[in-house]
């Protein structure tokens, strides 16, 4: 696949989790106009909102496993023919029954394009986990973007509907923008992978399979607990007034987004993987513990930030590309699984602290560190059990710092040659001085603890000697 192509698919795919980010929030950001629509109250809409979870749930792990079979371009398709009918089916449903369906299809819509998309990253080679890490910037753009052209609208006096039209047509567009592209083959093992995840016996694998299954329920409770009782916790326990306690909502939501930008630049400059996830996870639980336990306004505003720049940075997105290495020919099973346990936690956790907040909205929010300590865990569980890794780009990246080092260490030595061709024309003898060079090469000997290397040692330092001569010979040419 050229690269003209490769951008064109991957524009394409970031296209519609820009629709998909509009589609998680359309509903509740239009709970009212939906309300008087369907001549019902807000309690009921909420409750139609429920059943996009009921359809990630039931749809994950099918279509998944089936996108392994079939491909991935027709599951990409079906995400958006899926949203497609949400979107316009929402503004013409009769009644509370039908929208509940086209909920239901909204949930099939994103495991779909899930199945499809993730996998083809990863199946397009290069900086997959970089790509994979993106599809959650495009996300938080359309969240970004709804709510500001739901509020013009309103403002306006225009249509509510609008915002649904304006999704479905971008969905036609890129439908056709898609149709001409080739995909990658299906589960094709690429080289760059084949050196990915090595040394894994079988029950290290049973245990870090089991440990990126709970991260895909943990990352996900992480974001969805915080973002569900921040604004509430900071009102009724730390006493902010509405648009502060709001603001820290928009706070998370910029960290988030610089997050993931941050995390695509460092992916692609090949860090490893998993350092990073332990890292992010640690700045994620220490930002919580101090929003928890610091009531201070403005360290709670730099923490809300932290908090999204690290737990919500793609953190959930890095889990899965390593989970799709460990099993690179099931890659849309794997990706069926970590959502299926993804949706779980967006089932489970709204009962969990809606429960916990009876007795305060402090203990609901706590409930996060809890997690955050279980997510911690289960990162330091994988990292542990999958060793160092040895890639060939992270063996490089460790060939470049030394050669960095090496370089510093050879300027000083060739300063220490000026001063010592400033010495020899003062008492006039010649650059070559074979004895020290002797010297020289015996110490090399001397200081080397790996017999094997020393020939190869003392090659290069006859080549720095070589050099250093002919430097010292090109400067006595010139001073005279
Ligand atoms: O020690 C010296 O006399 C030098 O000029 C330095 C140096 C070296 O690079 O180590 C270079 C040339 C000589 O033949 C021996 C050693």
């Amino acid at each position: 696949m050229n690269a003209r192509m490769q951008n064109r698919l991957s524009l394409s795919l970031y296209l519609n989790y820009f629709v998909h980010g509009i589609g998680l929030i359309i509903l509740a950001q239009n709970m009212q106009a939906l309300g008087k629509l369907w001549q019902t109250p807000l309690a009921t809409v909420s409750y139609v909102i429920s059943g996009v979870g009921i359809g990630r749930l039931v749809a994950y792990l099918i279509l998944g496993t089936l996108s392994d079979r079939y491909g991935r371009k027709n599951f990409v398709f079906l995400g958006m023919i899926c949203y497609f009918i949400f979107f316009l089916g929402m503004l013409g449903a009769p009644n509370i029954q039908i929208a509940y369906l086209l909920a239901i299809v909204a949930g099939i819509a994103n495991s779909a394009l899930d199945s499809g998309t993730y996998t083809t990253f990863i199946e397009l080679g290069g900086n997959e986990g970089a790509s994979n890490v993106l599809i959650k910037a495009f996300m938080s753009l359309g969240e970004f973007v709804l709510p500001l052209l739901v509020a013009s609208l309103e403002n306006n006096n225009l249509w509510f509907g609008w915002s649904f039209i304006l999704a479905a047509l971008v969905l036609i567009i890129n439908f056709f923008l898609l149709l001409p592209v080739k995909f990658p083959k299906t589960n094709q093992s690429k080289s760059s992978m084949i050196g990915t995840l090595k040394g894994v016996n079988k029950l290290k694998k049973i245990i870090i399979t089991a440990a990126l299954a709970l991260y895909g329920y943990t990352s996900m409770a992480l974001m969805i607990l915080f973002t569900q009782w921040i604004t509430l916790y900071a009102s009724e326990t730390l006493h902010m007034n509405n648009v502060a306690s709001h603001f820290l909502l928009s706070l998370y939501s910029i960290g988030s987004i610089s997050g993931v930008l941050i995390m695509f630049w460092l992916l692609r400059k090949n860090i490893s993987e998993l350092t990073l996830l332990v890292s992010l996870n640690i700045a994620a639980l220490i930002s919580l513990s101090i929003i928890c336990f610091i009531h201070v306004a403005w360290l709670t505003q730099i923490a809300s930030f932290v908090f999204g720049l690290t737990a919500a940075s793609g953190v959930m997105q890095v889990g899965l590309n390593t989970f799709l290495k460990l099993y690179p020919q099931i890659k849309g099973m794997i990706t069926g699984v970590f959502f299926t346990f993804g949706s779980l936690a967006s089932f489970t956790i709204p009962v969990i602290t809606g429960w916990l907040s009876q007795k305060s909205v402090a203990a609901a929010l706590e409930f996060d560190l809890l997690i955050s300590c279980a997510s911690l865990l289960l990162v330091v569980i994988i990292r542990i059990a999958l060793g160092k890794q040895r890639t060939l780009a992270g063996t490089r990246r460790t060939i470049s710092f030394l050669d960095k080092i090496i370089v510093r260490l050879l300027i000083h030595r060739f300063k220490a040659v000026d001063t010592i061709i400033t010495l020899k024309e003062e008492i006039n003898i010649p650059v070559l001085d074979s004895k020290r060079e002797e010297k020289v090469l015996s110490n090399v000997s001397a200081g080397c603890s790996d017999q094997k290397i020393v020939p190869r040692l003392q090659e290069i330092y006859t080549a720095i000697m070589a050099s250093s001569r002919k430097y010292q010979e090109n400067k006595r040419h010139n001073n005279n």
